[in-house]
């Protein structure tokens, strides 16, 4: 069996590749490092270390790649592929699609088998973003074959994989846990079995659960560290001015699933602390700047903080905490990162009033715009941030 995984950075090698090697798929990535491509080429393997869990490090072995910018091969291995992955970020959709969408035309031309891609992407409905962006280069008729032979699962997928500092540019050390959950699509072909995918009939509440908890708890680690010039996330969480601030979005977004999604609240408890364990495992330095990673996006309306504190508006549940972190973001102005750059140029260009209502589509007749454009003038950052 084949696989195509597009982006073979920290994810894609530490989680993705892993498991579709494990289930027996040959993977070929997709990227556009040159370093990252060459190497996979020259090796045809790599190992993964796990940080703490006393597991043997696992050496992927028979993969290879093709570099991004060579679209016609990444047609064909499309066009040879048993399964397409994603992890790019969903930013580089656009770039990926026109090479997806030739691979799509051509197994519609050679009447292949049909074809699962699943985006890994920390997005609700990821894999239907991805959707859009291929259909957006097929014709109608390609799209209207392409409709009942291409299958899009919409998907979550946890597992925390830092920036690595190996001198080897392909080894990657991951956290122990990790948790992938597929949507199981109503008139597809059977699921392929990969080890550890967990296949459900809907998947909103696993993904917002996930979104909702695991990236926000993790943003607010990040947003208010970075303030405080804290160079990694356990550090921000060894304060406890800031673990009490995480603790109490993650009430906040906690209550928010409870009553959406019916989880049951002793066993969400649970994973609150067992999602704040693994923030704070002492083998895994994992940077402030990493995991606060292009604001504008986590600022986004359909995003981790965003969503949610509307979501519990609107239920009557306490918001607090939510616009409390949505000003600390607003307040990262790592200068390495360009989303970090743009809201800040937009903040002194417009001010915050206009990037709340822009960015984050809550206008000035929102409450919580308000709650959010107050806390943001009182909020200063306090330290110099250091990287690990
Ligand atoms: N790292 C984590 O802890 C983690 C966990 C769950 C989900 N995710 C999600 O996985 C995705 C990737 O995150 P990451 O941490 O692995 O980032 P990363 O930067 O380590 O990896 C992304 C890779 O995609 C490649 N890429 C970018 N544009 C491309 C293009 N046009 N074509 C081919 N390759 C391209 C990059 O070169 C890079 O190797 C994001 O959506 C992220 O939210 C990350
Ligand atoms: O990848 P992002 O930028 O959406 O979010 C940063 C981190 O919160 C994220 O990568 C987590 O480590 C991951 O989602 C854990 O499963």
């Amino acid at each position: 069996m084949k696989a195509v995984h597009f982006g073979a950075g920290n994810i894609g090698r530490g989680f993705i590749g892993l498991l579709l090697s494990r289930s027996g798929y040959r993977v070929t990535f997709v990227d556009v490092n040159d370093a990252v491509v060459e190497a996979l080429n020259r090796r045809r393997s790599y190992r993964v270390d796990y940080a703490g869990s006393g597991e043997e490090a696992h050496e992927v072995a028979g993969v290879d790649a093709i570099h991004g910018s060579d679209a016609q091969a990444v047609a064909a291995a499309v066009d040879g592929a048993d399964l397409v992955t994603t992890a790019v970020g969903v930013g580089a959709f656009g770039s990926i699609a026109p090479a997806l969408a030739e691979g799509i035309r051509q197994r519609l031309r050679s009447g292949a088998p049909p074809l699962r891609i699943m985006a890994c992407e920390n997005a609700i409905g990821g894999s239907s973003r991805l959707e859009q962006a291929v259909a957006a280069r097929l014709t109608e008729e390609e799209r209207r074959l392409a409709g009942s032979s291409v299958f899009y699962p919409n998907c979550a997928v946890d597992r925390i994989v830092p920036q690595q500092h190996h001198d080897d540019p392909l080894r990657v050390t991951v956290e122990p846990f990790c948790e992938w959950v597929a949507e199981e699509l109503p008139d597809s072909p059977p699921s392929p079995g990969i080890q550890g995918v967990h296949y459900v009939a809907e998947l909103e509440p696993y993904i917002s659960r996930k979104l909702f908890t695991v990236n926000t708890g993790h943003a607010c680690a990040a947003y208010y560290g970075y303030l405080q010039g804290c160079g990694t996330i356990r550090e921000a969480l060894a304060n406890g001015t800031i673990a009490a601030a995480v603790g109490g979005a993650l009430r906040e977004t906690g209550a928010l699933l409870v009553r959406r999604y019916g989880f049951d609240e002793s066993e969400h408890e649970r994973y609150i602390a067992v999602t704040l364990e693994r923030f704070a495992n002492p083998r895994l330095a994992d940077d402030v700047v990493r995991v606060g990673r292009s604001p504008l996006r986590k600022l986004s309306p359909d995003e981790r903080f965003v969503r949610p504190a509307v979501l519990a508006y609107e239920a009557g549940l306490a918001t607090e905490n939510l616009t409390n972190a949505i000003a600390a973001a607003m307040r990262f102005d790592y200068s390495e990162d360009a989303e970090a750059a743009e809201l800040q140029a937009a903040l002194r260009e417009y001010g915050p009033g206009i990037v709340v209502s822009r960015y984050m589509g809550l206008g000035p007749e929102h409450p919580l715009h308000a709650a959010i454009t107050e806390r943001y003038a009182s909020i200063r950052k306090e330290g110099r941030h250091e990287r690990s």
